[in-house]
Formats: C-alpha cells, structure tokens, sequence
C-alpha cells in the first residue's frame, strides 16, 4: 500500500483549535490546500472578514491568517465540498460535559463528533484518512471506525487516526509552531500505519521528527486526558499547598519555587492562583476520566481524580470567603471591582473562567459587582452570569453588575479590587489613581499574584495576597 500524498486538508470546526491548527499547518505547508468549515456562519464570516475581525483572539493568530487566507487557507459553511474534495479530514468539533442523560456532569458529549463522522461516511465518494483532533474518550476511534465503515460507500476506505492537540490558549501559534511533541495515534495495521505516515510528513514540514510520537490508537486518546489532569492535578496541589501555607505563616512562592527546583518536579504549573483553574478544557477532561474510570469499574481511580475538581472548586469557594470574612464580614451592598474576566489572559475565552463563579458568589452575597476585561465581549459576560445564576431574573442580575469600559471606571469608588484574570494591564494600573477613587479602606485581592503587594501597600492599600497569611502574620524574626 502506497502512502497518501496529502494535498487537500479539510478541517470540521473552525474553533479555537481548528482555526490556529490549519492555519500553522497552511502556513507551514503552502503545497497544501486547506479549508476549515463549521455550521456556524458567524464565526466563518468572522474568519472571512476583510478588517481581519476573527473569531477568537489570538496573539500572532492574525498575522498567520493574513499571510495565508486566500492563498492556502480557505474558511467556509460548505461542509459537504470540503469533505468531499479532502484527502485528510481533521475532526476538531467541540466535546463538552454532558449536561443530560447517562453521564450527566461528567461524560464527554460526542454528539458533534458522531454527526461529523456520519456526514463524512454520507458524503465521501473517495477514500479518506480521518484524524480524531477532539479530545475524546478513550476508544472513541472505534466508534468512529464502525460508522464509517456502516456507511461507506463502494470503493471508499477509511482510516482513522488520533492527533490530540496540546496548544494551551493565548499561546496557540507559539505551541503550534514549536510544539513539544505532536502524538500520533494509528491501528498497527498495515493501512493505520500508512495513514499515519501520510500525517507524519505533514507536520514534518516544520516539526523535527524526533518530535513526532507515533503510537496504538488507544494510546493517544488516553494521553491527552492524561496530559490535562496531571497538569490540573498540579495546580490543585499547589493551591492544596497554599491553604496550609495560609494558617502555617509559610510563604507558597518560595514552597512552589523550593520544590520546582528538583529536576524530577520542575518549575512549571506551579503557580498558585486564589481563583482556581479554568479553561474549558481541565475540568471537562478530568470529569471525563472520572465517568470512564468508572466505566470501567475502577472506583477508586475515579475519586483520586475527581479530587482534583474538588480542590479547585475548594480553592475558588476559599479565596470567595476570604475576601468576604476580610471586607467585615459582609458585602452586602459593597461595591467589588472584577479586573478580567477571561479563565486567563490573552485570550477572550470564558469558558469555565474562575471570574465566573467568583461573581456569582458575589452576587449570592449581594454585592454590587462592577467587571473589566479587555477583551471579553460585554454580550459573552452577561450570557455566562446567565447561565451560571439560572435563578436570577435578567435585570436582577444587572441590578447588580455592572460592566465597564476601563479598569479605572469599574474601581472607581469600590471597596475592593478582586484580580481575576493576570492581564498585564492590571500590573501598570495607575494604583495612585485607582487608590484615590476608591472608598477607605481601599482593599486589593490578588487572584493572579499578579502586583506588587508591597508597592500597593505603600500607596495605602490592604492587600490579599493567596498563600500567604493575612497582613502582619509574616515572619518578622
Ligand atoms: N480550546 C482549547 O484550547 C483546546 C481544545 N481541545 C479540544 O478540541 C476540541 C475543540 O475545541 P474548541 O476548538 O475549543 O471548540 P469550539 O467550540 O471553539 O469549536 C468547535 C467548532 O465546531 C463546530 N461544529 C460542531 N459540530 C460541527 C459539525 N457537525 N460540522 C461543522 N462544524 C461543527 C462548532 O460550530 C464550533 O465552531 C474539543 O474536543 C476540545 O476538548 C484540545 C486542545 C486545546
Ligand atoms: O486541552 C486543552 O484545552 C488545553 O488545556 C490547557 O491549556 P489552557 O486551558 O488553554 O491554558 P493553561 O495555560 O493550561 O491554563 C489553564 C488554567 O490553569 C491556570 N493555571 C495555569 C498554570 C498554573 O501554574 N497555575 C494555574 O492556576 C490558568 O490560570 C488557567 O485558568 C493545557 O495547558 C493545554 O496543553 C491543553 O491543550
């Protein structure tokens, strides 16, 4: 069997994967047509759109896309002609928690990557490779498998591979361009291993070879899950470590720095923040490991990692109380200063962002919420108190949030400044001036240990600092 020379990619999902990954790939391989569709007409416009407005933010991301669109790159609602036209088809769809039915809350919701599948095994008149790039369940390749090859038409062969992503938001093009490793996850049949040198030499065009894992199927699907909760399982120990840090008197950054120092331990992923991990990736993957651990009947296996969810909601209901027990035990009618809003910054995604819950607390506490972020949409932040507060009215929920065109505006007059998200604006503030706006005592607490906790005390400030103990609780000896 000869190996497939790839020259058209289709990409299903123009998302915050699909987008950034075809477009490196169509900047990397301009010998290849690629073509990213969704059923989602706005964001394709978005894509499309001539003042480079794209749908997600990104930094490099426009750059890519200006030097390839029209060239290599193509973005369209026209599902069927890019399956169609396609050797190669990346399924990149979203795969969120389950909301109802079997598996409710924990199970990964595969229903966009089952109608993806049943459209490619509709359409498809030529044989194709198609590359899981979703983050799926474990032996989700097989499900595939069987309805494409139910559905295939005479002549038309499938091969399936997986190609998890492991790019990290707000350095999406930097992860794309020099990735740590890209895992490659074939059958060890003649035809998978084929298949998976066809991919293999696409990303060969800018990865190193050394740098290309090749590995079973079942492999590959369970790295990736495995890759986000060890990562997760380390900043729920870190954040574990500050609360003790919190009642010892002992300091998290030199704990986090004195253990990263071991070589086996490393430095990265170390980094305590008050507010707990989002993203909508960590949570979702764990709970996903979860609901198949105990698929399988490994009940034990399930509870270690659903601790890692657990501290983290631990970790956010913490940093709520303290900055409630902190303003006198009350906020009732207080006005809080949110600064950020996206799960971390440079990037406009909300999606299970810490800010989120903080405010919903906020809200449940009766506090008046004023909200800065600078890139997420004011539509995006109203929809997400929404959804995360079902049992307020609309205008409840404005009765007592506020959002803001400028970190200046939403401090202006609170009691306290709540960082939620590390956007470096917040570091070169004008504290002076957010200081004397605000009402005395002028409180900041730092989510993200973003700021200079000391320079902000000078101006005047009280400041709340995560694992580390309250103000004059320090080691004076
Ligand atoms: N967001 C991230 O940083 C990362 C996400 N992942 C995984 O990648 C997958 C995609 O995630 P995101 O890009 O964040 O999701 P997303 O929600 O941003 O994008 C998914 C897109 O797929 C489209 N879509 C759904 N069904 C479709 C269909 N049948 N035909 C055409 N388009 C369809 C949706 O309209 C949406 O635009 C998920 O499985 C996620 O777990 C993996 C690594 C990083
Ligand atoms: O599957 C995915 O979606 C992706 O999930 C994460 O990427 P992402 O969620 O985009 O961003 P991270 O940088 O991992 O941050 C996730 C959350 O953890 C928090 N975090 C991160 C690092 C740290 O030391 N401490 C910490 O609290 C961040 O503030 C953020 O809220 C992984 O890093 C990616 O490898 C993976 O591909």
């Amino acid at each position: 069997m000869s190996d497939v020379n790839v020259t058209k990619i289709c990409c299903i999902g123009a998302g915050y994967v699909g987008g950034p990954t075809c477009a490196v790939i169509a900047l990397k391989c301009p010998h290849i047509k690629v073509t990213i569709v969704d059923l989602n007409q706005a964001r394709v416009d978005a894509w499309n759109s001539s003042d480079y407005n794209l749908p997600i933010y990104e930094p490099g991301l426009e750059q890519v896309v200006r030097e390839t669109r029209g060239r290599n790159l193509f973005f369209s609602t026209d599902v069927d002609r890019g399956i169609q036209e396609a050797d190669l088809i990346f399924v990149s769809v979203n795969t969120p928690t389950k909301k109802t039915g079997v598996g409710a809350g924990f199970a990964a919701d595969l229903n966009f990557v089952e109608k993806a599948t049943r459209r490619i095994a509709q359409i498809a008149t030529s044989s194709k490779i198609v590359v899981e790039k979703s983050t799926v369940p474990c032996r989700t390749a097989e499900s595939m498998r069987t309805i494409l090859e139910a559905n295939s038409k005479p002549g038309c062969h499938f091969d399936i591979l997986s190609n998890p992503e492991f790019l990290a938001e707000g350095t999406a093009i930097a992860d794309l361009l020099n990735p740590d490793r890209v895992l490659i996850g074939s059958l060890q049949t003649k035809a998978g291993k084929s298949a998976c040198r066809s991919l293999c030499e696409v990303y060969a065009n800018w990865v190193g070879l050394d740098h290309i894992l090749t590995v079973g199927l079942w492999s590959s699907e369970l790295s990736k899950l495995a890759a986000n909760a060890m990562l997760a399982q380390r900043i729920s120990s870190i954040n574990a470590l500050s609360a003790i840090c919190e009642a010892t008197g002992a300091n998290i950054d030199e704990v986090a720095h004195a253990v990263g120092k071991d070589t086996r331990i490393g430095p990265k992923f170390l980094k305590v923040r008050s507010v707990g991990f989002g993203g909508s990736c960590f949570q979702k993957d764990i709970l996903n490991l979860v609901y198949l651990s105990e698929s399988l009947h490994l009940p034990e296996v399930a509870a270690y990692w659903r601790q890692v969810v657990e501290m983290n909601e631990y970790q956010k209901r913490r940093f709520t109380r303290r900055v409630v027990d902190t303003l006198f035990k009350t906020i009732t009618g207080k006005k809080i200063a949110v600064l950020g809003f996206a799960f971390k910054a440079d990037t406009g995604d909300t999606r299970e962002s810490a800010a989120i819950t903080l405010v919903k607390h906020f809200m449940e506490e009766k506090a008046l919420i004023s909200i800065y972020d600078p890139q997420v949409e004011h539509e995006q932040i109203w929809m997400d108190l929404q959804e995360a507060a079902p049992d307020y009215a609309p205008q409840q929920i404005k009765k007592q949030v506020q959002i803001c065109p400028s970190a200046i505006d939403a401090c202006h007059e609170a009691e306290a400044v709540v960082i939620a998200t590390e956007w470096k604006e917040f570091r070169k503030l004008d504290w002076q001036a957010v200081y004397d706006n605000m009402s005395k005592p002028a409180f900041v607490f730092d989510g993200r240990l973003l700021v200079d906790a000391d320079k902000l005390t000078k101006i005047g400030f009280k400041v709340e600092v995560i694992g580390r103990g309250a103000p004059g609780t320090e080691m004076t000896i």
